[in-house]
């Protein structure tokens, strides 16, 4: 019997939004990952937003082709759909710079022999049979490495693929919608097929889709995929004669359970950014859009759960990553960004509490009843489809946001599930920087997620009270000026950790005794920051005069929209004084 599917774990959908109900299938309640989540927040948006090495990202956005559906599917023309790639060789960090990338031996993945991968294949094809449906057939790919979830993407000098800097391409909302991004995502369900044997018949038709097979009542009815999917799948058991039980998706096992709620957990991230960042196209303003966030989640408990439980799962892979980051190397070609930059993710993974506190990992794929092993196969193939089907999302903004958020989320089933605690694999799998840049930044997206999440439950009791809404805490928003990065001060590392109130989640950072400096520290401590100082006003000379021509441009370009009544963009400069931390 798998430990996390006993009774005393709840039903999904029951009591979201108190905080002592435990999220099911992870291990902490929505009280401790907010409260934990208050804590790692700072972190992983100065990491995501303030570094080169997480900032950026390079993949391939245009030239890949959708393996699911024809070219027209869907195109998005908003021009908030467009990503701004770099172009300009001068634009690009040193980090990311092609003749940076070919001389890097890189923390690459080694790639298993053709014949290791056909052999890989049969039984894996053999346990689906012959009339699984399109979406479930498993391609493999010659890129990939037999332990990764996710095709990867190839940061080679000699591979396709664009430079974009993801601070100045944030998430938020598009107008990409209706059949093409709804077919997206039905696709993406369709995924969580897995089915044993004798029944694989009875969600798969291909070709049918469960929206049009469904009467619109029907499917108005179905709050969401899963219940659709049932539906769907009961109206083709009927027509087939299979027995229902073998439709059930309340009894499936743990790693099914898993599989759908990364989906529908990624789904409700994406959701709760469109609607934080919200285009009011009659004032051209962006804000967060309560009515959006009622319609999509605050009726949907599952949904938010799926979110809570997402954060769970990937902050625990952070956390495993601890000790794996200690050799690695950031080829930054600054060494004292370098150290920084790994500074502030041990700094990161120290906060996450220690052990199977928030997720285990350890119960899943242990079953041999289950097939244990062949599940974890058609798990990882499963997962691996879904990266696929996101070269077919009709948005360029959506498509990049999707594909890394796929490869954040099959980088944390690769370090949970190939990195020790009862999985042990011969050695450790190495990790592409794409994939370490994916993983923080999924985890930066869904914690955002759950802070907007925050913001808008205060806005729906402050309106249910009649009071006035809640400061927009728009502050985690990321600001598209590129600033120095800004190191994590050891003793302001220690203030943060005082606010923790339970000793469930104490880490070793809050175990350890705060020593006090000893005036030759103390002394070192304030040259090293009256030098930091004087670097960084040198650095603001230096770069005054491109970033005056930027300002007046970007205002020129504000006066110009507004003289000519289209929506004024938003500002993408501040003034702003560095703190101690920045400089
Ligand atoms: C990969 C991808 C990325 C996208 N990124 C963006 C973006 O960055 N910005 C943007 O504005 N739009 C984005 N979109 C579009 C956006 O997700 C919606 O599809 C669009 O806003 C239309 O929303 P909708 O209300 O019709 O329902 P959709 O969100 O399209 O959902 C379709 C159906 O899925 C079910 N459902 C919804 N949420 C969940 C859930 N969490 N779990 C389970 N089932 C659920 C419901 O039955 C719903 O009717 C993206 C789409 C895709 C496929």
């Amino acid at each position: 019997q798998n430990p996390s599917s006993t009774s005393s774990n709840p039903r999904p959908d029951t009591c979201a939004f108190e905080p002592q109900a435990k999220v099911s299938d992870a291990c902490a309640s929505y009280g401790d990952l907010d409260t934990l989540n208050s804590r790692v927040h700072p972190y992983v948006r100065n990491l995501a937003k303030n570094t080169d090495f997480f900032s950026y990202y390079r993949l391939n956005l245009y030239n890949k082709n959708c393996p699911f559906f024809g070219d027209d599917e869907g195109l998005c023309g908003n021009i908030a759909c467009a990503v701004t790639t770099l172009e300009k060789e001068e634009d690009i960090p040193d980090i990311w710079k092609a003749e940076e990338l070919s001389r890097l031996e890189g923390p690459k993945a080694h790639h298993p022999p053709r014949k290791q991968q056909v052999e890989l294949k049969r039984p894996l094809q053999g346990e689906l049979g012959d009339a699984v449906g399109e979406s479930c057939v498993v391609e493999y790919d010659d890129e990939c490495d037999e332990r990764d979830y996710c095709v990867p993407e190839d940061e080679s000098a000699s591979a396709k693929g664009d430079y974009v800097s993801l601070v100045n391409n944030p998430e938020r909302f598009t107008g990409y919608s209706g059949e093409g991004a709804h077919k997206i995502w039905e696709t993406i369900y369709r995924e969580n097929c897995f089915s044993k044997p004798t029944e694989p018949q009875s969600v798969s038709s291909p070709g049918l889709s469960p929206f049009q097979s469904l009467s619109q009542n029907q499917a108005l009815a179905a709050q969401d995929f899963r219940q659709v999917m049932k539906a769907h799948g009961r109206e083709q058991a009927q027509l087939s004669g299979a027995p229902l039980e073998s439709l059930d998706f309340e009894d499936e096992c743990l790693e099914k359970r898993v599989f759908y709620r990364v989906i529908s957990g990624m789904h409700a991230s994406i959701s709760t950014h469109l609607c934080y960042d919200y285009l009011n196209q009659s004032t051209g303003k962006w804000g967060p859009n309560l009515e959006c966030y009622k319609e999509r989640l605050h009726n949907y408990p599952e949904r938010i759960s799926n979110l809570y439980f997402n954060y769970a799962f990937v902050l625990r892979a952070v956390g495993k990553l601890r000790d794996y980051v200690q050799d690695y190397t950031f080829c930054t070609g600054d060494p004292e960004q370098d150290a920084l930059t790994k500074r502030m993710i041990t700094t990161l993974a120290d906060v996450v509490p220690e052990g199977p506190k928030i997720f285990d990992e350890s119960v899943m794929f242990t079953d041999n009843t289950l097939g244990g092993i062949e599940l974890k196969e058609d798990f990882r193939n499963r997962f691996r489809n879904v990266s696929r089907i996101m070269d077919c999302v009709g948005c360029d903004k959506c498509r990049l946001w999707g594909k890394l958020q796929t490869n954040g989320f099959g980088t944390a089933l690769k370090v949970l599930f190939e990195f020790g605690n009862g999985h042990e694999g011969d050695e450790k799998p190495l990790l592409r920087r794409t994939e370490l840049v994916a993983l923080i930044n999924t985890l930066d997206k869904i914690s955002s997620a759950l802070k907007a999440l925050e913001f808008f439950r205060e806005s729906v009791a402050a309106e249910a009270s009649g009071l006035p809404p809640p400061n927009n805490k728009k502050a985690s928003q990321p600001s598209p000026n590129l600033q120095p990065p800004a190191p994590i001060d050891d003793a302001d590392e220690l203030d943060d950790f005082d606010d923790l109130d339970s000793d469930a989640f104490a880490t070793k950072a809050d175990k350890t005794p705060r020593k006090q400096p000893t005036i030759a520290e103390a002394f070192r401590q304030e040259i090293s920051l009256v030098w930091r100082a004087i670097k960084y006003v040198l650095r603001s000379y230096a770069i005054f005069p491109k970033r005056a021509g930027e300002i007046l441009l970007a205002e020129a370009w504000r006066l110009y929209a507004q003289w000519i009544g289209r929506p004024v963009p938003e500002r993408t400069w501040e003034f702003k004084f560095p703190s101690r931390g920045e400089l």
